[in-house]
């Protein structure tokens, strides 16, 4: 929030700076016109080639401002080493990458432990990377994280994409090649930069649960988790970031038919059979 505020004071800096541009320039022209060598009258100001210029610093402007905010907010962030890949770090015949989504307590955490023992996948937690980061000492992110988990809210992409990269590159070495990778992408900005710069997905296991059973889940699970977000409080939060901000994703990976739902509101190993069945249809390598 501190970094978002800080790019939009850049941004309104400029802005403000081309305004004072504009609110000066008609005078200056006005002055320059005051007197003719002749001594006749001042010609009035060619306003047509005025506009002209107003409009083109205007343009300049929102463009300088646009660019100022793309990249927000990165003055939390180590160097974008992401952004400069010009190609994804991995072909899909080298890894395969599930993406896992649901609500939170869906049940997303549970059906991954049991598709490791079953299936060999690599489980890339998402949230307990961040959980990870924020009680590493020395992290330069723990405070930025705690915040954003409290209040349910997406940490920036360039924190977790990073996290995410180096836990799939040092299981790579270890010759892992399947991921399921949980609870991500959680915000658009992540899927395509992911899919850009990391691997495409295979497809998306979609956690489908009504919000009455999540919330029964998490309040119970919040009794022994000893997670700062397992209470009514950040609770109702997360639920509306994922409604605003997460269910868009699964919607764009609909639309490319890359998602398998799976109904959660029953027994852990109903649904697994569900789980299993689904990962069977459609896994590859
Ligand atoms: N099918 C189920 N029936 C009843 N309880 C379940 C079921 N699946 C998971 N649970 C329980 O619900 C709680 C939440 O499950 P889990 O941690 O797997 O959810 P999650 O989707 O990973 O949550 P989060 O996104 O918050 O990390 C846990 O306490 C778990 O034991
Ligand atoms: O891509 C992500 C994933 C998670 N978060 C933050 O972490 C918490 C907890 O995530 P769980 O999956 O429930 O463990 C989530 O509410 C977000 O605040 C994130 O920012 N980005």
């Amino acid at each position: 929030m501190l970094a978002r505020s800080f790019k939009w004071k850049q941004s309104s800096v400029v802005r403000l700076n081309a305004m004072k541009c504009l609110s000066q320039f008609p005078r200056a022209r006005m002055y320059s016109n005051k007197s003719t060598p002749s001594g006749s009258e001042s010609k009035p100001p060619n306003r047509g080639k005025i506009l002209i210029l107003l409009g083109a610093l205007a343009a300049g402007s929102t463009i300088a401002s646009m660019v100022y905010q793309k990249d927000a907010p990165s003055e939390f962030v180590e160097p974008r080493e992401i952004s400069k890949e010009k190609k994804p770090a991995f072909s899909e015949d080298e890894v395969s990458v599930i993406f896992v989504l649901g609500g939170p307590g869906a049940g997303k955490g549970t059906q991954c432990a049991n598709l490791v023992k079953d299936y060999g996948f690599a489980h890339l937690s998402a949230g307990d990377l961040l959980r990870a980061e924020q009680n590493r000492e020395g992290s330069e992110f723990g405070a930025l994280i705690k915040h954003y988990i409290k209040e349910g809210l997406i940490v920036p992409q360039e924190v977790t994409i990073a996290l995410l990269k180096k836990a799939i590159q040092q299981n790579y070495e270890n010759g892992i090649r399947r991921f399921l990778v949980d609870g991500f992408p959680r915000k658009m900005d992540q899927a395509l930069t992911f899919e850009k710069e990391i691997v495409p997905s295979k497809f998306t296991l979609f956690f489908d649960c009504p919000e009455k059973v999540m919330l029964k889940r998490l309040l119970d699970r919040g009794k022994t988790s000893g997670r700062a977000d397992d209470n009514a409080e950040s609770i109702k939060k997360r639920f509306r970031t994922f409604v605003n901000t997460s269910m868009p994703v699964v919607e764009y990976f609909e639309q490319q038919d890359k998602v398998v739902k799976v109904s959660c509101d029953h027994s852990v190993e109903l649904v697994y059979d569900h789980v299993k069945k689904a990962i069977d249809e459609r896994i590859v390598n």
